[in-house]
């Protein structure tokens, strides 16, 4: 794009028209695109936002498959998963799961464009067309849309837009040299924008990526101030996760929040091409949490490294004051990750004494790894087969509540108020407590959890409000809620 036009008057204007077009700009918005201090743009608020509160709700300007190995397939046309997916019957290789979808002008039109361009016919589902379609998508955005796009910032390194280079070479696809050039900017774009949209139902890794002009004009903080769910239209509605004052810019996290300060900036240089300044990554304590530490061998004190941005220079234990190398704590932390990937053949009794046993006399409480063994622990009680909610003793669902309350001190240490993991976390809470309070005998613990069960019911409401992938029957709850 030219970037002359990349000013901040010109980044609302074509923003708030991409809104208004979709019935989603409100008159008085409590959010401004505004140069930001980390670079380029930024979204800040123009006025209080109340903790909830939503900011703005945002539409894909472009939507369509993550192009990652083997990535579940969904229909193209209404991007549902289900288990009614079968190939398009005019031979484009493609997935639709109705005939309404097979018939949808979506989906004809890019149904004919890959006809047209590979000169064949496929019977059968092709997963890796499925993969490389995106950018082939893009082709069919109308100028405004395509404006609102070329206004986005691109990664420019060579590695970003293969995507069309599998459609040339891959299946022959013949694309003119406008389209190609396109096309190839809509991956960068991607690359440096997109989103991984929830969909209903969805466990594990999302399919579907989604192109938000608002929301991508975002920048990125280990602390964020914003939160997102999707609605079942695939719109990201956009609420304060903390209160925010006015004039603050709207921050939300491109990494997992329960990432070390390591894994957060090794994961933003190689996906985003930066490095994170922020507050919790210059603090060698992660605001108290220690979450990238490791025991001294010498004395069990925390051992940090001196410089976060350094992870392979010196590491020092606060107590004794013993330094060590880089490179062997990332020789611990390898051994480790390797263990953690094994526990997913393992029984609640090995993970349980692996946390309790080995793992406590190597690092902190609040690690990372032991932060992902006790996520393990706690969606494993409840939800696998002999540790369903019945099976469980009183004694465990002691254990799995505690381990929520561990992770949720975590997540109030660093400082993230009502995000994502909040919910989840609130939930599985939620769930134990619920169950726990029909073993109960005496009325003074049950009113008393009967409180606090409340109080973590209206918070899991809030934050999961609008989000087409909340429990089923948070959802229940919700859908009175918004009839209202
Ligand atoms: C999704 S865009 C955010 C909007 C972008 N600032 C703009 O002007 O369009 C992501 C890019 O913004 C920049 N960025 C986002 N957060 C940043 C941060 N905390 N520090 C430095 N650069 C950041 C990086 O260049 C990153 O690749």
């Amino acid at each position: 794009m030219n970037l002359s036009r990349r000013t901040a008057p010109y980044l609302n204007q074509i923003i708030s028209n991409f809104l208004k077009k979709h019935d989603k700009f409100s008159e008085n918005p409590s959010w401004e695109i505004r140069e930001s201090n980390v670079g380029g743009f930024g979204v800040f608020t123009t006025r209080d936002v109340a903790i909830g509160e939503v900011i703005f709700i945002d539409v894909p300007v472009i939507l369509g498959p993550r192009c990652i190995p083997n990535c579940p397939i969904l229909c193209v046309s209404c991007f549902r998963k289900t288990d009614l997916l079968k190939p398009c019957i005019s031979g484009c290789g493609l997935p639709v799961c109705s005939n309404e979808c097979q018939n949808s002008s979506f989906h004809q039109q890019e149904c004919r464009l890959v006809r047209q361009l590979r000169h064949g016919e496929s019977k059968d589902i092709c997963n890796k067309l499925f993969e490389n379609l995106t950018p082939l998508k893009s082709l069919f955005l109308d100028q405004n849309d395509k404006d609102v796009v070329l206004s986005l910032i691109a990664h420019n390194r060579d590695r970003h837009g293969h995507e069309v280079d599998t459609l040339k070479n891959g299946f022959g696809f013949e694309f003119s040299e406008d389209d190609e050039k396109f096309m190839k900017f809509v991956c960068c774009v991607m690359d440096a924008n997109a989103f991984e949209v929830s969909l209903s139902g969805e466990k594990g890794d999302s399919s579907l990526r989604g192109l938000y002009p608002l929301g991508s004009l975002a920048n990125h903080s280990c602390t964020p101030n914003l939160t997102h769910v999707f609605n079942e239209h695939q719109e990201m509605v956009a609420k304060a996760a903390v209160f925010i004052p006015k004039n603050t810019e709207l921050v939300h996290s491109y990494t997992r929040i329960i990432w070390d300060t390591t894994t957060r900036l090794y994961h933003l240089h190689c996906t985003k091409h930066f490095i994170c300044k922020c507050l919790r990554c210059q603090d060698r304590t992660e605001f108290g949490t220690y979450m990238g530490s490791v025991l001294c061998k010498k004395c069990r004190g925390i051992v940090s490294p001196v410089n976060p941005y350094k992870s392979y220079g010196k590491w020092q234990c606060q107590d004794c004051k013993t330094y060590i190398l880089g490179k062997d704590v990332k020789t611990l932390t390898t051994l480790l990750g390797s263990i953690l990937r094994d526990l997913d053949s393992k029984g609640f009794e090995f993970i349980y004494n692996f946390l309790k046993g080995k793992l406590k006399t190597v690092v902190p409480d609040h690690n990372q790894i032991a932060i992902a063994v006790k996520y393990k622990l706690i969606w494993l009680l409840g939800h696998m087969d002999g540790y369903k909610y019945k099976d469980l003793t009183l004694e465990l669902l002691d254990i799995k509540e505690e381990l929520c309350k561990d992770i949720l001190f975590v997540l109030n240490k660093l400082q993230c108020g009502q995000c994502k993991l909040r919910g989840l976390l609130l939930y599985e809470l939620y769930c134990c407590q619920r169950e726990k309070i029909q073993r109960l005998k005496s009325n003074k613990q049950i009113d008393l959890y009967t409180n606090e069960i409340q109080n973590n019911l209206d918070e899991i409401l809030l934050i999961m409000r609008y989000d087409v992938a909340a429990p089923d029957e948070i959802k229940k709850f919700l859908d009175c809620d918004l009839k209202e």
